[in-house]
């Protein structure tokens, strides 16, 4: 099928079709995107590609990623892509690596190999590293992404076009912490706090995500302030040790964990008066009372889903805690802790139990197995033929990247036409020039940080700023003016200064750091402000890579449009959807797909 390009001599210039054959060509990321892209450009006449991909193949892959059969099912996506590319033709050559792009192994000169790079990836922290390494090697990248029937192909060229880092991306959807634990109104709520209880029961130790009533809760506080409610409620609070040491102290026992979770905690909730002034209260709920509640379990039509698409009851509600609880009870035995996984029955029936029984505390719509599953998984439908569509249009692009003729390589956007009609509309434009404040591609890169110097200790601000915010892989810190090394990425060799806080370091109000990550050929300045947050919606730190436009932008309607150069972990406070997910595999999974548009597709409701 794919050994003969005889399209090519056709619609192609001559001189076009000479580079085919002879540009290196890297894609990185064999999914679904990617599968098609290889397809394309083998059907296209390219004989020297290469793939990487760090995972391997999913059955729920099979659907779409058609270089991949069921047999492959737990072997490299990169390797079964090259050898099934290689049964359709076996002259091209096509190299394959079974590993993370963001691995040390695959520096500049890696790169500097390639006539093009083509991304097509599903998360947020490769994708920026690949554009970096992009510009440090002078390589061109195309960048594509889809989200159901939406998607968008965009060419980034250094000195020629933005990156893919120049305006700041829409942080994912967080909720707050006291939304999630004391007034939540949308399903989702009760499926996050689920998946927190989880990880409080059976998952590592994580402070964020305490599932149990918030009493800093300003708005239960009301005038009387945060303190006070505090020492009012002290009386009736329920004594509170690690969920996890209660939960093992009593064996999982499911009626004990039942009525402490949504009886004694919703009481304790009732008692913070102030919060249902204005809203529905929540009604507790026993063990004894579910237990007996067979009520109005929605059927489902169809028997052969019928378990997931239905929306259980009560009863059956406790049944399934009851017994997903000793499942996973079981499986923690031989573990130090569980990691939760949509794919995971009794993780995800814990999960649909909990939240579904929660929901009706609050009076909230309750979902079937199928949406708890959607939701909490963060799905979204992955559409073939949007992939297919956005695939064709990379390799269109690559051919006129090679051609350098970059002034016809526009951005394209697939998009439905509008709610009346199917139609799928494709637009065109040019990508805009370079922002010259872009902390990443202009030519000294800038960024001012503000945080606690006081309390942030030198390894969570490797971790949370530099490595979660600022995308780096290893960085290197020197404390400009004073040469102390703050961290090294030298394994250990700063190792004494991980605990110090950065005061203690000399990092205080005014100081300025120069960062160098070594693998990205990235060198940012670091202008340190010393910060407290006052209210407790305040961020614990902010990064902006433009004080002036982060001004102009707080004054604006909702700072839509700010210079904050990375929101989505500017407040690690705040509840994220994505939270336990890794973020090298999180489902931040496209960029914002049209400029004009606020990205929410991290999160795909089903409402
Ligand atoms: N750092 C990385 N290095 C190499 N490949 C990566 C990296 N991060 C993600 N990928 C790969 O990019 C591909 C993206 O493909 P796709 O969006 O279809 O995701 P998927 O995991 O195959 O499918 P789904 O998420 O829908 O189950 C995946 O195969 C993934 O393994
Ligand atoms: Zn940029």
């Amino acid at each position: 099928m794919m050994a003969k390009a005889s399209a090519v001599p056709i619609v192609l210039k001559a001189e076009i079709q000479k580079l085919i054959p002879t540009s290196k060509i890297l894609v990185v990321g064999a999914g679904g995107i990617g599968c098609e892209i290889l397809k394309n450009l083998a059907m296209s006449g390219f004989k020297d590609i290469e793939i990487i991909d760090l995972d391997t193949i999913d059955v729920s892959n099979l659907n779409r990623q058609f270089l991949f059969r069921k047999e492959h099912v737990g072997k490299s996506k990169a390797m079964v892509a090259r050898e099934t590319i290689l049964n359709y033709n076996k002259d091209i050559n096509i190299k394959a690596y079974h590993d993370s792009i963001t691995t040390s192994e695959y520096g500049v000169n890696f790169f500097k190999r390639f006539a093009v790079v083509l991304n097509a990836l599903d998360n947020r922290a490769a994708r920026n590293h690949v554009n970096r390494m992009c510009l440090a090697a002078d390589v061109p990248l195309i960048e594509s992404g889809t989200s159901g029937y939406t998607g968008q192909v965009e060419f980034i060229k250094k000195g020629l076009t933005q990156c893919y880092e120049c305006n700041p991306k829409a942080a994912q959807k967080t909720f707050p912490g006291c939304t999630i634990r004391n007034t939540p109104s949308e399903p989702v709520h009760c499926i996050v706090w689920a998946k927190h209880l989880f990880n409080q029961l059976f998952g590592e130790d994580d402070p964020d995500q305490d599932v149990s009533p918030d009493t800093a809760d300003p708005e239960a506080a009301g005038d009387a302030g945060v303190e006070a409610l505090a020492q009012v409620d002290e009386s009736k609070k329920v004594e509170r040790k690690s969920t996890k040491t209660w939960a093992q102290e009593t064996s999982y026992n499911p009626e004990k964990l039942f009525n402490k979770f949504f009886e004694d905690d919703i009481k304790y909730l009732l008692s913070m008066e102030n919060l249902w002034k204005n809203r529905k209260a929540p009604i507790p709920l026993s063990w004894s009372s579910a237990a007996s509640d067979d009520g109005d379990q929605e059927k489902s039509k169809n028997d052969v889903h019928k378990e997931d698409m239905e929306v259980w009851s009560f009863k059956k509600c406790t049944e399934v805690f009851s017994s997903s609880i000793s499942m996973l009870k079981e499986e923690l035995a031989n573990k130090n802790f569980l990691v939760w996984d949509k794919d995971f029955k009794p993780a995800l029936d814990f999960v649909t139990a909990c939240a579904n029984v929660r929901s009706h505390i609050f009076s909230i719509a309750r979902k079937s197995r199928f949406e708890v599953k959607s939701i909490a998984g963060n799905i979204i439908p992955a559409i073939a033929t949007t992939n297919a569509m956005v695939s064709g249009l990379v390799v269109l692009l690559t051919f006129r990247v090679l051609a350098e003729e970059y002034e016809k390589c526009l951005t394209v956007y697939v998009r439905q036409k509008s709610s009346e009609s199917n139609t799928v509309m494709m637009t065109e434009k040019f990508l805009g020039a370079a922002n010259p404040k872009c902390y990443v591609c202009s030519k000294q890169p800038m960024v001012d940080v503000s945080i606690n110097t006081k309390s942030m200790l030198v390894k969570d601000f490797e971790s949370e700023i530099l490595k979660k915010s600022l995308n780096m892989v290893a960085p290197d810190v020197v404390l400009d003016g004073k040469g102390v090394v703050v961290i090294s990425s030298e394994e250990g060799e700063t190792a004494a200064n991980d605990n110090k806080t950065l005061t203690e370091m000399g990092i205080v109000d005014g100081a300025i750091l120069k960062v160098d990550d070594f693998l990205q050929n990235y060198e940012l300045t670091i202008c340190i402000h010393h910060y407290v947050p006052k209210e407790k919606e305040d961020p614990l730190y902010k990064i902006l890579a433009d004080m002036d436009l982060q001004a102009k932008s707080e004054e604006g309607a909702n700072g839509k449009e700010n210079g904050a150069s990375s929101a989505s972990a500017a407040d690690f406070a705040a509840v994220n959807v994505d939270d336990d997910e890794d973020p090298q595999e999180g489902s931040s999974k496209r960029r914002k797909m049209n400029p004009k548009e606020e990205d929410d597709d991290d999160m795909i409701m089903l409402d």
